[in-house]
């Protein structure tokens, strides 16, 4: 079973630390440990050795020796724990590597954990998502996810479905018989079941991908009615260009900001106007575009000119899934707030503790108390559920009309893709796509 190769890396962050961690795995792990440690290893026991290469001392530090397929890969793993020097553990690299390893490439580490059966490709990616986590509420849904529980819901649904498709293949050789004789009605049930349960997980998976990415909100409205500075006031730094220049931001400007401890992703983008200067239309294509894949749209209207705003804003936003909607420069006499909006000033800061609030409210979804059990998910994961519940509508249609061989390849598909989602099928490209994404040494 351990016959790859040797491989190791850096497993600390670059730059320099109070201890720095070199990780070996594969079959020569142990024996090129040994001989950089001087001395025989123990598995689970940290040894305090000298580190050499050869003759030469490079540092102390302690060894520690798991043997497979107790360690993190399934393989024999050696990590040698030395000073977080980058000139140490380079030599301690270059040492390993005069031995016989080899660099490591992004994710390799996870990607053996994944091929040696510890992990499932969900809970691989979720660790990339835990090291990667922004914030605390990211770093615990991250977690969630590495710990299984989305793995276990789709695995949940995979099984109710390879029940229905075993029904369905066993039904295709009794094909001359009426279905309802078969058991059709409990077929169908267990469909709309699992089509239920679908749904329930889409909508789960699709706020771990919010989770995960943040939350892309897009700021939008006529020229001049404060979206820059609004997004300025959001960032706390005079990041986008503000003047009473109606026009002055052209092209999308991009912030990230925190708010209440949850990241968003703001764009700025070009105020929505007819114009005929080429910049200009420009700048409102890319709005279109990023408003296109917003989560939220914030958008920005002159308290003075409420309804002119709305008019020209209405179609952009059409196919956005949430809306707040501000009445900005309410500092200014003759503004207007009309319901549903809330008043802001994005000058004196008046109304934006509201505004975090909101967008709080609205990255966390609707349920925060229940966000306790949300966990990270990925665009792959949420496409791979939407075509799980595609197919399983077709295999419905299929059924309805006693097609059983049609629905049994459509059922089939569907429990296809949610096998991709933990790497129980796998698409050629997949896993490249996957683990490339990692850094070194994970
Ligand atoms: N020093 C160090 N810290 C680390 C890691 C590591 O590889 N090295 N990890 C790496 O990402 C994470 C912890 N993940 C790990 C997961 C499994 C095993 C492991 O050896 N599992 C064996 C033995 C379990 C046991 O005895 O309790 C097993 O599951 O069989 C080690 C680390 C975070 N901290
Ligand atoms: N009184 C007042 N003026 C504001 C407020 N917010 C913005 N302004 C002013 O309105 C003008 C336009 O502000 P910007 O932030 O550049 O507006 P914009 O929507 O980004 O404009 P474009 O880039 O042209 O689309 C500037 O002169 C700002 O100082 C506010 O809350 N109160």
């Amino acid at each position: 079973m351990h016959t790859r190769d040797t491989i190791a890396a850096i497993a600390t962050a670059a730059g320099s630390a109070g201890v720095g961690i070199v990780r070996l795995s594969g079959q020569h792990a142990r024996a090129i440990g040994e001989a950089i440690a001087g001395r025989a290893l123990t598995p689970r026991h940290a040894h305090h050795v000298r580190f050499r290469d050869g003759d030469t001392s490079i540092d102390d530090g302690l060894a520690v020796y798991f043997a497979a397929p107790a360690s993190y890969t399934g393989e024999d793993v050696v990590e040698l724990q030395a000073h977080g020097s980058p000139a140490v553990l380079s030599q301690l690299l270059d040492a390993c590597f005069s031995r016989g390893a080899r660099p490591a490439r992004p994710g390799e580490f996870t990607e053996r954990a994944f091929l040696e059966g510890r992990l499932d490709l969900a809970q691989a990616e979720a660790v990339a998502d835990l090291i990667a986590a922004s914030d605390v509420r990211a770093a615990r849904a991250a977690r969630r996810a590495l710990d299984g529980e989305f793995s276990q819901r789709v695995d949940a649904i995979a099984a109710a479905l390879l029940h229905v498709r075993v029904h369905c293949e066993a039904a295709i050789d009794f094909a001359d018989e009426p279905l309802d004789t078969l058991g059709g009605d409990d077929m169908r049930r267990r469909i709309e079941q699992i089509d239920i349960d679908l749904a329930a997980l889409l909508e789960a998976a699709e706020r771990g991908r919010q989770l995960r990415d943040g939350l892309h909100a897009v700021i939008v409205g006529p020229p001049n009615a404060g979206k820059s500075s609004l997004l300025n006031a959001l960032a706390g730094v005079e990041r986008a260009i503000v003047t009473d220049i109606a026009g002055t931001t052209r092209d999308v400007l991009h912030e990230t900001v925190r708010v209440e401890g949850v990241e968003l992703l703001l764009a700025d983008t070009a105020g929505l106007r007819d114009s005929t200067d080429a910049i200009e239309r420009e700048g409102m294509r890319r709005a279109h575009v990023e408003l296109a894949r917003a989560d939220l749209a914030i958008v920005v209207l002159d308290a003075r000119t409420i309804e002119a705003g709305v008019a020209a804003t209405r179609d952009a936003i059409a196919n956005v899934p949430a809306v707040l909607w501000l009445a900005n420069k309410c500092d200014l006499e003759d503004s207007n707030v009309p319901a549903g909006f809330v008043a802001v000033s994005a000058r004196t800061g008046a109304g934006l503790n509201e505004v975090r609030r909101r967008l709080h409210a609205l990255a966390v979804g609707p349920d925060a108390d229940t966000a306790q059990g949300a966990f990270t998910a990925r665009t792959r994961h949420v496409h791979a559920l939407m075509k799980a519940r595609e197919e399983l509508s077709l295999a419905r249609a299929q059924i309805a009309h006693e097609h059983l061989d049609l629905a049994a390849e459509q059922l089939r598909r569907a429990h296809d893709a949610l096998g991709e989602i933990t790497g129980r099928v796998r698409a050629d490209d997949l896993l490249g796509h996957v683990f490339s994404s990692f850094c070194i040494g994970k």
